[in-house]
Protein backbone atom coordinates (compact mmCIF):
# COMPACT_ATOMS: atom_id res chain seq x y z
CA UNK A 1 0.00 0.00 0.00
CA UNK A 2 1.41 3.24 -1.03
CA UNK A 3 0.52 6.46 1.17
CA UNK A 4 -2.41 7.66 -1.29
CA UNK A 5 -3.99 4.83 -0.85
CA UNK A 6 -7.41 4.70 0.88
CA UNK A 7 -7.44 2.34 4.08
CA UNK A 8 -8.73 -1.29 3.28
CA UNK A 9 -12.28 -1.86 3.90
CA UNK A 10 -12.58 -3.73 6.94
CA UNK A 11 -15.22 -7.24 6.52
CA UNK A 12 -17.77 -7.55 8.65
CA UNK A 13 -20.05 -10.65 9.81
CA UNK A 14 -23.41 -10.72 10.66
CA UNK A 15 -23.87 -13.58 13.40
CA UNK A 16 -27.40 -13.15 12.33
CA UNK A 17 -28.38 -16.38 14.66
CA UNK A 18 -30.75 -17.18 17.34
CA UNK A 19 -29.14 -17.84 20.09
CA UNK A 20 -24.88 -18.19 21.66
CA UNK A 21 -25.00 -21.78 20.51
CA UNK A 22 -25.42 -21.05 16.98
CA UNK A 23 -22.92 -17.85 17.22
CA UNK A 24 -20.37 -19.74 18.90
CA UNK A 25 -20.27 -22.47 15.94
CA UNK A 26 -20.27 -19.62 13.24
CA UNK A 27 -17.29 -17.96 15.09
CA UNK A 28 -15.34 -21.04 16.20
CA UNK A 29 -16.18 -22.45 12.49
CA UNK A 30 -14.72 -18.76 10.56
CA UNK A 31 -11.88 -19.29 13.09
CA UNK A 32 -8.62 -16.07 12.25
CA UNK A 33 -10.82 -15.97 8.87
CA UNK A 34 -13.03 -12.77 10.79
CA UNK A 35 -11.83 -10.47 13.45
CA UNK A 36 -14.83 -8.02 13.17
CA UNK A 37 -18.27 -9.09 13.77
CA UNK A 38 -22.28 -7.40 13.97
CA UNK A 39 -24.53 -8.20 16.70
CA UNK A 40 -27.92 -7.18 15.58
CA UNK A 41 -31.61 -7.50 17.13
CA UNK A 42 -32.08 -11.04 17.19
CA UNK A 43 -28.72 -12.11 18.68
CA UNK A 44 -29.02 -9.41 21.22
CA UNK A 45 -32.31 -9.48 22.34
CA UNK A 46 -31.61 -13.69 23.01
CA UNK A 47 -28.04 -13.07 24.68
CA UNK A 48 -27.85 -9.91 26.33
CA UNK A 49 -24.41 -7.82 26.28
CA UNK A 50 -22.75 -11.08 27.35
CA UNK A 51 -22.23 -12.13 23.90
CA UNK A 52 -20.85 -9.31 23.39
CA UNK A 53 -18.15 -9.51 26.07
CA UNK A 54 -17.47 -13.05 24.81
CA UNK A 55 -16.29 -11.72 21.55
CA UNK A 56 -14.38 -9.09 22.72
CA UNK A 57 -12.66 -11.77 25.38
CA UNK A 58 -11.90 -13.75 21.96
CA UNK A 59 -9.89 -10.63 20.45
CA UNK A 60 -13.28 -9.93 17.68
CA UNK A 61 -14.03 -6.56 16.88
CA UNK A 62 -17.62 -6.08 17.71
CA UNK A 63 -20.13 -3.43 15.59
CA UNK A 64 -23.61 -3.64 17.42
CA UNK A 65 -26.07 -2.80 15.22
CA UNK A 66 -29.48 -2.61 17.42
CA UNK A 67 -30.20 0.69 15.34
CA UNK A 68 -31.23 3.35 17.65
CA UNK A 69 -34.17 5.57 17.62
CA UNK A 70 -35.55 7.13 20.43
CA UNK A 71 -35.72 11.02 22.31
CA UNK A 72 -31.73 12.38 22.60
CA UNK A 73 -31.42 11.84 26.23
CA UNK A 74 -32.37 7.81 25.84
CA UNK A 75 -30.22 7.73 22.86
CA UNK A 76 -27.52 9.37 24.59
CA UNK A 77 -27.45 6.83 27.15
CA UNK A 78 -28.11 3.91 25.19
CA UNK A 79 -24.86 4.82 23.21
CA UNK A 80 -22.48 5.58 26.20
CA UNK A 81 -23.60 1.97 27.45
CA UNK A 82 -22.45 0.70 24.12
CA UNK A 83 -19.13 2.33 24.36
CA UNK A 84 -18.70 1.17 27.47
CA UNK A 85 -19.39 -2.25 26.71
CA UNK A 86 -15.96 -2.21 24.41
CA UNK A 87 -18.02 -2.06 21.16
CA UNK A 88 -16.35 -0.22 17.92
CA UNK A 89 -19.35 1.21 16.24
CA UNK A 90 -22.87 1.11 17.08
CA UNK A 91 -26.02 2.45 14.52
CA UNK A 92 -28.72 4.77 15.19
CA UNK A 93 -31.44 5.82 12.39
CA UNK A 94 -30.12 9.20 11.15
CA UNK A 95 -34.06 9.68 11.19
CA UNK A 96 -34.29 10.32 14.76
CA UNK A 97 -32.81 13.78 13.64
CA UNK A 98 -29.76 16.13 14.55
CA UNK A 99 -30.61 16.47 18.09
CA UNK A 100 -30.51 13.09 18.55
CA UNK A 101 -27.58 12.39 16.47
CA UNK A 102 -25.49 14.84 18.51
CA UNK A 103 -26.77 13.11 21.85
CA UNK A 104 -25.44 9.71 20.04
CA UNK A 105 -22.00 10.77 19.13
CA UNK A 106 -21.89 12.84 22.75
CA UNK A 107 -22.83 9.57 24.75
CA UNK A 108 -20.02 7.75 22.58
CA UNK A 109 -17.58 9.82 23.26
CA UNK A 110 -18.03 9.91 27.04
CA UNK A 111 -17.07 6.60 27.69
CA UNK A 112 -14.33 6.39 30.56
CA UNK A 113 -11.64 3.69 30.29
CA UNK A 114 -13.69 1.79 27.40
CA UNK A 115 -12.30 1.75 24.12
CA UNK A 116 -13.07 3.77 21.72
CA UNK A 117 -16.74 3.59 19.79
CA UNK A 118 -17.82 4.91 16.48
CA UNK A 119 -21.37 6.25 15.90
CA UNK A 120 -22.96 4.93 12.18
CA UNK A 121 -26.10 7.18 11.18
CA UNK A 122 -28.23 4.74 9.33
CA UNK A 123 -30.00 6.34 6.28
CA UNK A 124 -32.70 4.52 3.77
CA UNK A 125 -32.32 0.53 4.76
CA UNK A 126 -31.31 -1.61 1.87
CA UNK A 127 -33.96 -3.74 1.67
CA UNK A 128 -35.92 -0.55 0.27
CA UNK A 129 -36.69 0.72 -3.06
CA UNK A 130 -37.41 4.25 -4.06
CA UNK A 131 -41.06 2.35 -4.97
CA UNK A 132 -42.08 0.64 -1.48
CA UNK A 133 -41.15 3.76 0.33
CA UNK A 134 -43.56 5.80 -1.17
CA UNK A 135 -46.35 3.26 -1.40
CA UNK A 136 -45.84 0.76 1.92
CA UNK A 137 -44.18 3.67 4.28
CA UNK A 138 -45.46 6.50 2.70
CA UNK A 139 -42.76 8.25 2.67
CA UNK A 140 -42.41 9.41 -1.24
CA UNK A 141 -38.74 9.61 -2.27
CA UNK A 142 -38.31 10.41 -6.05
CA UNK A 143 -34.40 9.56 -5.87
CA UNK A 144 -32.51 6.95 -3.27
CA UNK A 145 -29.82 8.74 -3.53
CA UNK A 146 -30.87 11.90 -3.18
CA UNK A 147 -32.48 11.17 0.21
CA UNK A 148 -29.23 9.64 0.86
CA UNK A 149 -27.13 12.20 0.73
CA UNK A 150 -29.20 14.53 2.86
CA UNK A 151 -29.47 12.29 5.62
CA UNK A 152 -25.67 11.79 5.42
CA UNK A 153 -25.54 16.02 5.55
CA UNK A 154 -26.76 15.64 8.85
CA UNK A 155 -24.68 12.68 10.10
CA UNK A 156 -22.07 14.81 9.27
CA UNK A 157 -22.80 17.90 10.86
CA UNK A 158 -23.69 15.87 14.24
CA UNK A 159 -20.26 14.58 13.81
CA UNK A 160 -20.89 10.52 13.21
CA UNK A 161 -18.17 8.43 12.30
CA UNK A 162 -19.92 7.26 9.21
CA UNK A 163 -23.16 6.31 7.26
CA UNK A 164 -25.02 2.56 6.35
CA UNK A 165 -26.09 3.24 2.92
CA UNK A 166 -26.21 0.65 0.13
CA UNK A 167 -23.75 0.28 -2.63
CA UNK A 168 -25.13 2.01 -5.04
CA UNK A 169 -25.10 5.25 -2.85
CA UNK A 170 -21.65 4.51 -0.99
CA UNK A 171 -19.60 6.72 -3.65
CA UNK A 172 -22.08 9.40 -3.76
CA UNK A 173 -21.56 9.77 0.29
CA UNK A 174 -17.62 9.48 -0.25
CA UNK A 175 -17.59 12.11 -3.36
CA UNK A 176 -19.74 14.62 -1.22
CA UNK A 177 -18.01 13.90 2.46
CA UNK A 178 -14.59 11.79 1.63
CA UNK A 179 -12.69 10.67 5.20
CA UNK A 180 -15.30 12.57 6.99
CA UNK A 181 -18.02 9.94 7.32
CA UNK A 182 -17.17 6.48 6.59
CA UNK A 183 -19.41 4.49 4.46
CA UNK A 184 -20.20 1.07 6.06
CA UNK A 185 -22.28 -0.93 3.73
CA UNK A 186 -24.67 -3.97 3.62
CA UNK A 187 -26.45 -5.88 1.43
CA UNK A 188 -23.32 -7.69 -0.03
CA UNK A 189 -23.81 -10.42 -2.09
CA UNK A 190 -20.75 -12.57 -3.98
CA UNK A 191 -21.85 -12.66 -7.78
CA UNK A 192 -25.08 -14.95 -8.51
CA UNK A 193 -26.25 -15.39 -4.88
CA UNK A 194 -29.56 -14.97 -4.33
CA UNK A 195 -30.86 -10.96 -2.95
CA UNK A 196 -33.05 -12.21 -0.56
CA UNK A 197 -35.18 -9.40 1.21
CA UNK A 198 -32.39 -6.92 0.08
CA UNK A 199 -33.82 -4.42 -2.56
CA UNK A 200 -30.30 -2.79 -3.22
CA UNK A 201 -27.60 -5.24 -3.21
CA UNK A 202 -23.87 -5.05 -5.01
CA UNK A 203 -20.99 -7.38 -4.58
CA UNK A 204 -17.71 -7.10 -2.55
CA UNK A 205 -15.83 -5.18 -5.20
CA UNK A 206 -18.77 -3.33 -6.00
CA UNK A 207 -18.93 -2.20 -2.85
CA UNK A 208 -14.98 -1.33 -2.39
CA UNK A 209 -15.16 0.37 -5.94
CA UNK A 210 -17.99 2.65 -4.58
CA UNK A 211 -15.65 3.55 -1.10
CA UNK A 212 -17.01 1.52 1.46
CA UNK A 213 -15.13 1.82 4.64
CA UNK A 214 -17.00 -1.32 6.12
CA UNK A 215 -18.46 -4.14 4.64
CA UNK A 216 -21.08 -6.43 6.39
CA UNK A 217 -21.02 -9.78 5.31
CA UNK A 218 -24.59 -11.98 5.59
CA UNK A 219 -26.07 -14.91 4.38
CA UNK A 220 -23.49 -14.42 1.44
CA UNK A 221 -20.72 -15.68 3.91
CA UNK A 222 -23.40 -17.15 6.76
CA UNK A 223 -25.50 -19.38 4.49
CA UNK A 224 -22.92 -20.05 2.25
CA UNK A 225 -22.69 -24.05 1.92
CA UNK A 226 -18.83 -23.74 2.94
CA UNK A 227 -18.93 -20.19 4.82
CA UNK A 228 -15.40 -20.75 5.52
CA UNK A 229 -14.79 -20.19 1.37
CA UNK A 230 -17.47 -17.58 1.10
CA UNK A 231 -15.10 -15.82 3.67
CA UNK A 232 -11.87 -16.01 1.79
CA UNK A 233 -13.83 -15.44 -1.54
CA UNK A 234 -15.57 -12.14 -0.06
CA UNK A 235 -12.01 -11.22 1.75
CA UNK A 236 -9.90 -11.34 -1.67
CA UNK A 237 -12.56 -9.27 -3.26
CA UNK A 238 -12.49 -6.52 -0.15
CA UNK A 239 -8.42 -6.19 -0.83
O1 LIG B 1 -29.74 -0.80 5.69
C1 LIG B 1 -29.38 -1.81 6.32
C2 LIG B 1 -28.90 -1.76 7.61
C3 LIG B 1 -28.50 -2.92 8.23
N1 LIG B 1 -28.59 -4.12 7.61
C4 LIG B 1 -28.14 -5.32 8.34
O2 LIG B 1 -27.09 -5.96 7.60
C5 LIG B 1 -27.27 -7.36 7.58
C6 LIG B 1 -27.44 -7.83 6.17
O3 LIG B 1 -27.70 -9.20 6.13
P1 LIG B 1 -27.75 -10.02 4.76
O4 LIG B 1 -27.92 -11.44 5.21
O5 LIG B 1 -26.43 -9.78 4.08
O6 LIG B 1 -28.90 -9.53 3.95
C7 LIG B 1 -28.47 -7.66 8.47
O7 LIG B 1 -27.97 -8.01 9.75
C8 LIG B 1 -29.22 -6.36 8.55
O8 LIG B 1 -29.85 -6.18 9.80
C9 LIG B 1 -29.08 -4.17 6.33
O9 LIG B 1 -29.19 -5.26 5.73
N2 LIG B 1 -29.45 -3.01 5.72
Amino acid sequence: MTPTDPAPARGIVALDVPDRAAAVALVDRLGDACDFYKVGLELFTAEGPDVVRWLRGLGKDVFLDLKFHDIPNTVRGACRSAARLGVRLATVHAYGGPAMLAAAVEGAGDQGDAHGCGILAVSVLTSHSAADLGAAVGRPVSDVREEVLRLAGLARTAGTHGLVCSGHEAAAVRAAHGDALAPLVPGVRLAGDAAHDQARVVTPEGAVAAGARYVVLGRTVTAAPDPVAAMHAARAALR
